[in-house]
């Protein structure tokens, strides 16, 4: 069995694959390296090697790699740049500059796709990244991802307080809010729904006939904006296979 992992700014998802059709055995998404390691314990024994793409520090992704190969003893393969992969050419002036999640997701977007494509992944940062149909990358946008949002609003004002279960009910409807916590959560909601709108006529413009794969955690915010998405929850480690095939 393998173990993918895609090492986020806020969390670690994890998935476990297995057999020679590569089924999906297990999966999770993870908190911290010791919270990954306790989850993983379980399937340790049968665990073969590992492979990961990071957005994090090297020294982070060091660490994880290390306390992996103890636990497990499996050897840990990472995801790097590329100026092109299966098809794709990286659009950034420095390739190594886009978020190796990018350029994963958007390999694996092109992969599955065969075609014109937008990508839009709501994590810690929303990212959107542009392919044309002959898998040109022609650039992209990111901006601040609800965490982040929400989490400026708070640290940069008085009276903006509010707890997690009061965020996740606020997000029931985007009706004008009747609290501080439905007007600030249902007002980032909506800013991230303009951008989305935004990247919509963009891909329209360069594009012509496009499909939008959508990915990340908070992807549900947008779902709805965009009826005729892909919604691809692990699109990252479809890149991720194609970057780093294991035999
Ligand atoms: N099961 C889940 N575990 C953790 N975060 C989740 C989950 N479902 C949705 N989320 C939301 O996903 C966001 C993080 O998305 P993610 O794609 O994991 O980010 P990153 O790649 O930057 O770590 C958070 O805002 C969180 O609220
Ligand atoms: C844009 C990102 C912060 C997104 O990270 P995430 O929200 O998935 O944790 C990451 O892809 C990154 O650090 N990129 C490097 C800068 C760039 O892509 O231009
Ligand atoms: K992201």
């Amino acid at each position: 069995m393998i173990l993918e992992l895609d090492c986020g700014n806020s969390f670690i998802k994890w998935r476990i694959i297995a057999g020679a059709k590569q089924v999906v055995a297990a999966f999770g998404v993870a908190g911290s390296d010791a919270e990954l390691v306790a989850t993983l314990e379980l399937h340790g024994p049968k665990l073969r090697a590992c492979r990961l793409v990071s957005v994090r520090s090297d020294a982070e992704t060091l660490a994880l790699v290390e306390v992996l190969q103890k636990h497990f003893d499996i050897a840990c393969h990472m995801a790097r740049s590329a100026p092109e992969l299966a098809g794709v050419r990286n659009g950034y002036e420095n390739y190594q500059s886009l978020g190796l999640d990018r350029w994963l997701a958007l390999v694996g977007a092109f992969s599955l796709g065969r075609g014109a494509c937008l990508v839009l992944d709501l994590g810690t940062a929303v990212t959107a990244d542009l392919v044309s149909s002959n898998g040109v990358h022609l650039g992209g946008y990111i901006c601040p991802g609800m965490p982040l949002l929400r989490n400026q609003l708070c640290t940069h004002t008085r009276r903006i307080r509010y707890d997690k279960a009061a965020a996740q009910q606020a997000l029931r409807s985007l009706e004008p809010g009747h609290s501080t916590a439905e007007a600030v959560e249902r007002g980032c909601a909506l800013m991230l729904q303009g951008f989305v709108d935004a990247q919509l006529l963009m891909a329209r413009e360069r594009l012509g006939d496009f499909v939008v794969f959508l990915t990340g955690g908070d992807s549900a915010l947008v779902r709805e904006r965009l009826p005729e998405a892909r919604v691809v929850p692990d699109l990252v480690f479809v890149g991720l296979a194609i970057a780093c095939p294991l035999p």
